[in-house]
């Protein structure tokens, strides 16, 4: 599960050169530069309002950026619409999935783009059957049924069914929003390790999140956006767990908070000590708890 050591020098697939953004008055996104390469997965993080959203919008073609460049394998590009961000390449996965909850497994892993036969052009179920069951085999994702509506399954099934259809159809960047967010941390666990998967793939993952943990566990690339700004962009061997965290935190506004809040009523203000900027009891989830989580999980499987 670790991240592995990519290729630096290898050209970014997807790059970004000083995109800015405005709605209005509003500046969502100013001076953002990020290079996404294949064969890693490159984290967002950011706080609320931090222009993650825009930047999503922007590079699946929902909205098209006002200042800089954005490239796609070295050359400039603006995406009219989602669709020609999908010729392009780039998937996205949202967080709430684009998958309609009464249908089938196959039918959503081939919405939008079934499989037909005949003169007559009718749906070709079987053999979309036969390779949504191979597709999601290959993944390691276990559906026994695949009749089954999507709705009844786990959120991070559905994750991985999303992650799984985005790879088949030739995605060679995914975006995934959040993708952990509403989930608990066994569920996260599954959709975390189709993310390596995606990544193993020869994928150009972004990775969008708030939570560094999370990051850190798949992560080979960090960029932190705040205020529609880079605050941060750092590689994995130039970055610790404490100080992803603690950048994220803002761990300088932090620091002055907690020295506010000590003058105040100490008595009744938890220690600041008790909430240090940037120190980390236990990640959510460290290698080793995914593991066994993992084993359990393939243990149900096969029950
Ligand atoms: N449609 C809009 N009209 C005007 N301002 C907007 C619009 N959408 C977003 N903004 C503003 O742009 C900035 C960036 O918002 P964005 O939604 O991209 O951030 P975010 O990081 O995705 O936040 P969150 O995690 O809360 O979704 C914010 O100041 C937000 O208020």
């Amino acid at each position: 599960m670790s991240a592995v050591t990519t290729d630096r020098s290898a050209a970014p697939v997807l790059q970004l050169d000083n995109v800015g953004f405005s709605y209005g008055n509003v500046h969502a996104l100013r001076d953002v530069s990020i290079n996404v390469r294949q064969g890693e997965v490159t984290c967002v993080l950011g706080d609320n309002g931090a222009g993650k959203s825009t930047l999503i919008k922007i590079i699946a073609g929902l909205h098209d950026y006002t200042d800089g460049a954005m490239k796609l394998d070295g050359v400039e590009c603006r995406f009219a619409s989602p669709r020609a961000a999908q010729a392009g390449g780039i998937a996205t996965v949202y967080q709430d999935l684009a998958l309609a909850p009464l249908m089938s497994v196959w039918r959503n892993f081939f919405l939008g783009n079934e499989l037909r036969k005949g003169p007559l052009r009718t749906l070709d179920i079987a053999r979309m059957k036969r390779i949504c069951d191979e597709e999601l085999t290959k993944m390691g994702v276990v559906i026994p049924d695949l009749d089954r509506p999507v709705g009844g399954l786990s959120g991070g099934q559905r994750q991985c069914i999303a992650i799984a259809r985005a790879i088949y159809f030739g995605a060679r960047v995914i975006i995934l929003d959040e993708p952990t967010a509403a989930l608990g941390v066994k569920q996260s666990s599954v959709v975390l390790r189709y993310i390596v998967k995606a990544r193993d793939a020869g994928l150009g993952v972004i990775f969008i999140t708030h939570n560094p943990h999370h990051a850190y566990l798949v992560g080979n690339h960090f960029v932190i956006l705040k205020l529609g700004r880079v605050v941060l962009d750092a590689h994995r061997d130039a970055l610790t767990l404490e100080q992803l965290t603690r950048e994220m935190a803002g761990g300088q506004e932090l620091e002055e908070l907690s020295h506010e809040l000590s003058g105040v009523d100490p008595g009744r203000v938890a220690a600041p000590a008790e909430v240090a900027p940037g120190h980390v009891e236990s990640p959510v989830l460290n290698p080793d708890e995914l593991a066994a989580i993992e084993r359990e999980e393939e243990e149900e499987q096969t029950a």
